[in-house]
């Protein structure tokens, strides 16, 4: 097994904001600097809105502090096969937190949002948007998976990530780079989301957990063995001390695995 994950726990909320900030603008200034573009996926669910206030956030002026929008290439790591302005809408979520917000100055992302054009079929829906990042990667690095720079991950009560849910056969899928879910356990049904192997593969993975909510789940994640099966955890392993936590500490409490003190 490679190094353990960094998890790192804040007092609250508003505190997190910063360091994520931080963090999510070294990984966007290391990747402007190797290739000139940001390449990022992004999750659904509470993640969005505390990303935004990271991205939002008045910086202190300086060129490494500045979020370049405009050199982003923005991805979804899971999408609900719903049209993009309905309500379960992974894109329209990200929209309306932190796309629609992005004051001019700073450029507009290039953002890849499913095709609705594929809403009856769930199956071709992946498939269009793994050709989509075979456009987007594969023409321009040659690799067997998609490299993002970073991966922006939620985890769900049940240590779900993306839509990769506990126990289910799409865990055991190495080929594919999107997959489809048509029984997905958490409400709508019908799903798209990245493999596995892609999310393992990211050059950097962070995950947003916060509130008490998260506690069990973060308990069981970090300090039990059942933790490793969970798709949380299979992250975890596959992606080692390439994945960092961003955790308030009412989601950590009582978790006995060893914090971060700083970035
Ligand atoms: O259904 C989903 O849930 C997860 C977790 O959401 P959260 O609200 O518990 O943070 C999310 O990461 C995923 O993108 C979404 O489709």
């Amino acid at each position: 097994m490679g190094k353990p994950p960094n998890l790192y726990s804040f007092a609250s909320t508003d505190d997190l904001v910063p360091p994520l900030r931080s963090y999510v603008l070294n990984c966007q200034n290391a990747a402007l600097e190797r290739h000139g573009k940001f390449s990022v996926a992004v999750s659904g669910g509470s993640l969005p809105k505390t990303l935004a206030r990271a991205l939002l956030a008045q910086g202190d002026g300086s060129a490494e502090d500045r979020v370049q929008f405009g050199k982003w290439e923005v991805f979804f790591a899971d999408e609900r096969c719903v049209p993009l302005d309905h309500a379960d809408s992974n894109y329209k979520l990200l929209k309306d937190e932190l796309l629609d917000k992005i004051p001019g100055d700073l450029g507009r992302p290039a953002v890849f949002p499913v095709d609705e054009a594929y809403l009856d079929d769930v199956q071709e829906m992946a498939d269009q948007y793994e050709k989509a990042l075979v456009s987007s990667f594969a023409a321009r690095d040659s690799v067997k998976l998609p490299l993002f720079d970073l991966l922006l991950l939620g985890c769900g009560p049940d240590g779900h990530t993306c839509s990769l849910f506990p126990n289910h056969p799409l865990l055991r899928e190495s080929d594919a780079w999107v997959l489809s879910i048509s029984d997905s356990p958490k409400p709508p049904a019908r799903r798209i989301t990245l493999s596995l192997p892609v999310v393992c593969h990211g050059l950097k993975i962070a995950f947003v957990a916060t509130g008490a909510g998260k506690r069990d789940i973060m308990r069981k994640i970090f300090d039990t063995d059942e933790g490793h099966t969970l798709p949380c955890g299979l992250v975890n392993d596959g992606g080692a001390d390439k994945v960092s936590w961003f955790t308030d500490n009412d989601a950590v409490h009582g978790v006995g695995f060893p914090r971060r003190g700083s970035l």
